[in-house]
């Protein structure tokens, strides 16, 4: 297993060019299923998750090429509609194959990714969606069956709980179905704009994508397309927040302010300075004093369950009590404890945590969870007086490319140990 050592009490300092976001590639490599022709894809973020992903289109048949940030996918040899438990459960975002299966083949047999570290995460809005499409589904064996005769057919869809993976996954079904499709109360994130405006490169007809009613009209065929992923928000405020935290000054390179407003929002509330221009973001915190902040997640344009983490550490050693209320999945506390053993002072209750003072914070050995989790154990490593050893960093490179390389360019002491 390998681990990351990091040597406290360095204030990062200079710039960081930001990748290509997990969440909006993971969705648009796995819209190439819907297509016989080419898709290339750049600004690919180089991560586990997509390595998973491109194992997982070759497990059905699809050619795949990666070079650098470029992955090139070619779905018109795909020969198998099924998605096995052991890529599925590695990525929960696997799910998302489903719609695509079903809309081109007209059948798709997908293991059901089951919870994770965070939350039970059922895909039942998913499977509800698509029946509505005119699939037939069962569920049986650990394994979602689903299969049509014919096409889809475009239907009204009220999605009772905001899903950015479902909406997803129906509006890449519903972009093949005959007849549109209306998906009302569906997720407004980003990413959901990245995956529309792809499609609508492929000749989909995607309107309304970043609002919470989408309209697909569906179309027979759909063909090869060129896209460029856009910059990861969460990969950008986690840098934000590390250089906040360390009292540092760092310019984020190759993103977008308007991603992260709710993000930069709150670090201004936290006394930083920070300041934009059309693709950089520069963070200012030399001199001034963190400041605690309360932060409730909410789906977009709301403050991200992705940045809660790091945020949580934030408040850790920020002056004044720091209230942080997590409104999405109902177990995304597992750095509490982890913190808590580098000597963070955190009460919980409920989905809420109470930082009440600013702590000072000992390097220790800590594991990782899941994916943010890590992140904020990270930035807490970066602050602790001597060495923090953590492990299982597996989870941190589903979702950072080259974190500690990203870290030292900004003058951070941390190394990376293979065992
Ligand atoms: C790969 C990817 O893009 N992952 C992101 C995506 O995950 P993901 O798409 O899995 O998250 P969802 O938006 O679907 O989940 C939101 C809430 O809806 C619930 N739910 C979801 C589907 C369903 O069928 N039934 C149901 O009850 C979930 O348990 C959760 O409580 O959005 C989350 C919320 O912004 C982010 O934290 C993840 O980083
Ligand atoms: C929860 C996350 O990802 P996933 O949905 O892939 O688990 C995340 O990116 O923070």
């Amino acid at each position: 297993m390998e681990k990351l050592l990091i040597e406290g009490g360095q204030a990062l300092s200079g710039s960081v060019i930001i990748s290509g976001a997990k969440n909006a590639a993971l969705p648009i490599l796995i819209s190439s299923i819907l297509t016989a022709e080419q898709c290339t894809y750049t600004n690919v973020p180089k991560l586990q998750d997509i390595g998973i992903t491109c194992q997982l289109l070759e497990q059905f048949g699809t050619e795949v090429s990666a070079n650098g940030n470029e992955v090139v996918i070619n779905a018109g040899t795909i020969n198998s509609t099924v998605a096995p438990y052991d890529l599925v459960n590695r990525m929960r975002a696997s799910i998302l194959v489903l719609g695509p299966l079903l809309a081109r083949f007209g059948h798709a047999e997908v293991s059901l990714p089951g919870g994770c570290a965070i939350g039970a995460r059922p895909v039942d809005l998913h499977i509800e969606g698509l029946k509505k499409l005119g699939a037939e589904i069962t569920v049986e064996a650990g394994y979602v069956n689903a299969k049509v005769n014919g096409r889809l057919k475009g239907n009204r869809i009220y999605m009772s709980t905001v899903s950015v993976g479902a909406t997803e996954n129906l509006m890449m079904a519903a972009a093949l179905a005959d007849g549109t499709t209306v998906i009302e109360n569906a997720a407004r994130e980003p990413e959901i704009v990245d995956l529309a405006n792809c499609l609508n490169k492929m000749g989909a007809k995607v309107t309304g994508a970043g609002s919470n009613n989408i309209e697909i009209e569906g179309v027979e065929t759909l063909h090869g397309c060129e896209h460029s992923i856009m910059p990861d928000r969460i990969e950008t405020g986690t840098f934000l927040v590390a250089a906040a935290v360390t009292g540092g000054e760092i310019t984020c390179l190759n993103t977008d302010y308007h991603l992260v407003e709710p993000v930069v929002e709150k670090l201004r509330d936290a006394n930083a300075l920070v300041t934009w221009d059309e693709n950089s973001i520069h963070l200012d915190m030399r001199g001034r004093e963190l400041k605690a902040v309360n932060i409730k997640t909410l789906p977009h344009p709301g403050f991200p369950t992705d940045m809660q983490a790091q945020f949580t550490m934030l408040n850790v050693v920020a002056d004044g009590v720091g209230t942080i209320t997590e409104t999405i999945f109902e177990n995304r506390f597992m750095h509490v404890p982890e913190l808590r053993r580098m000597g963070a002072t955190i009460q919980l209750e409920g989905n809420t945590a109470i930082c009440p003072a600013k702590n000072k914070l000992m390097g220790a050995q800590v594991v990782s969870t899941d994916l943010r989790a890590s992140a904020s154990l990270v930035i807490a490593g970066l602050v602790a007086e001597g060495t923090t050893q953590l492990d299982e960093v597996y989870h941190i490179d589903r979702g950072y490319e080259e974190i500690e390389k990203k870290l030292v360019g900004l003058g951070a002491k941390i190394t990376r140990i293979k065992n």
